[in-house]
């Protein structure tokens, strides 16, 4: 049997008592069911929330805290207790467990994603379970995953994951909130999800969650789009995790098996990647780059905005004035200013090198047209 990669998502809603606090039984029960899971021989991630349920007591709160800096103290307090739970029941189980805190700004630049990549890497090949959360308390408004639900669908991207299972205290996806209208059918089996129903999904969740169901629904299409199977839904019981993944699930199941993967340098270019400036390209280089896979030559450049270095990342532009996609430059803003336009002979002649003129190779590109490519 050929090793797969497993990452389950594990909620609030699915980590907590009535109280809103974190439920220590429940954990175990989590724990009890990666554990299985992994004595398949398969790699396994977890990303669980809990944090802020964790720590918010301690702290002097009488309920969970709304406030962003009221939820980032509790984390701050909470995560530490999370950690030491999982790895004492883990422990019982002769499952090292590893922590990562992610932020958003750890994947922005190349080498960090690059560097966490490796680090995931190297835990897993020394049969480690890592544990990934946000880091909450240092994270910036704006720059959040906000909900674990996005950050489950990036890391399984991040590791090819074959499936991504989210756990929470729903049986899969209703067409409308379960817990407004009892009567809504629920979806056994979806092979994609199309933009209209994230757009008809709540964002109303449990007390403690965050996003509801619509970005477990969002997170299921980046997963899908990355080559992850999805599962959303709940389980109960040593064995539920060991159940979803040979398909016999208690919820939604998203996307046939297998699913085609998307290399991680497009995925850093497509998710994570900042774009610092705009590069305005003719039709015959929008079409050569976005539809025949060819690199971006000066030649079909015609306009450049804003300032940039080489290795940049830019968003490029048709003549309409729509992203057509982004890609590392090669040149900086000021060098290409001087080639904008030229053929590769010319360009050759200013830049005074032998080497081809390529402002964007096509392996640094990612095509926001192309649904293929993700
Ligand atoms: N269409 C829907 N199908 C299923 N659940 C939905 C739907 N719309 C909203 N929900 C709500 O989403 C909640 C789960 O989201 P959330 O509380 O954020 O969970 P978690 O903490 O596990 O991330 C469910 O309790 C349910 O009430
Ligand atoms: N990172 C936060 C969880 C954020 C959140 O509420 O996520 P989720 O329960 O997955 O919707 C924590 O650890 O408490």
């Amino acid at each position: 049997m050929k090793k797969k990669r497993i990452v389950v998502k594990i909620g609030s809603s699915s980590l907590t008592n009535k109280n809103g606090g974190l439920c220590l039984e429940k954990l175990q029960e989590h724990v009890q069911a990666l554990a299985r899971l992994k004595a398949l021989g398969h790699d396994v991630i977890l990303i669980s929330s809990g944090a802020v349920a964790a720590g918010f007591t301690d702290l002097g709160y009488t309920s969970r805290p709304a406030s962003i800096v009221g939820k980032q103290a509790a984390a701050a307090v909470g995560q530490g207790q999370l950690l030491h739970a999982y790895s004492q029941e883990f422990k019982k189980h002769d499952i090292v467990s590893a922590q990562l805190l992610l932020t958003k700004q750890n994947l922005l630049a190349k080498d960090l994603y690059q560097n966490a990549t490796a680090t995931l890497t190297e835990l897993l090949k020394r049969n480690v379970l890592p544990i990934i959360n946000e880091n909450d308390s240092v994270s910036v408004d704006g720059l959040t995953f906000g909900d674990n639900d996005m950050l489950s669908a990036l890391v399984s991207g991040l590791v090819q994951a074959q499936m991504l299972i989210i756990l929470t205290d729903v049986n899969g996806i209703y067409r409308d909130n379960p817990r407004v209208n009892p009567e809504a059918a629920r979806y056994d089996f979806l092979a994609e999800i199309p933009n209209e129903l994230i757009k008809a999904t709540s964002s109303e969740g449990s007390s403690v969650g965050t996003g509801g169901m619509k970005s477990k629904v969002e997170a299921a299409q980046t997963a899908l789009a990355l080559g992850s199977q999805v599962f959303i839904g709940t389980g109960s019981g040593s064995g539920k995790l060991v159940d979803i993944w040979e398909g016999k699930g208690d919820g939604t199941y998203i996307g046939d098996d297998p699913q085609a993967t998307v290399k991680n340098s497009k995925q850093w270019l497509a998710l994570h990647s900042m774009p610092t400036g705009k590069i305005e390209v003719d039709d015959g280089a929008a079409l050569a780059i976005s539809a025949q896979g060819r690199s971006l030559l000066p030649v079909g450049i015609t306009k450049i905005g804003g300032r940039f270095k080489a290795d940049d990342v830019v968003e490029v532009l048709n003549p309409a004035g729509e992203v057509i996609g982004k890609g590392q430059v090669n040149f900086s803003s000021e060098d290409l200013a001087e080639i904008k336009g030229l053929c590769s002979e010319e360009a050759r002649v200013i830049t005074k090198t032998g080497k081809r003129q390529v402002v964007i190779h096509r392996d640094q590109w990612f095509s926001a047209t192309r649904k293929e490519q993700m």
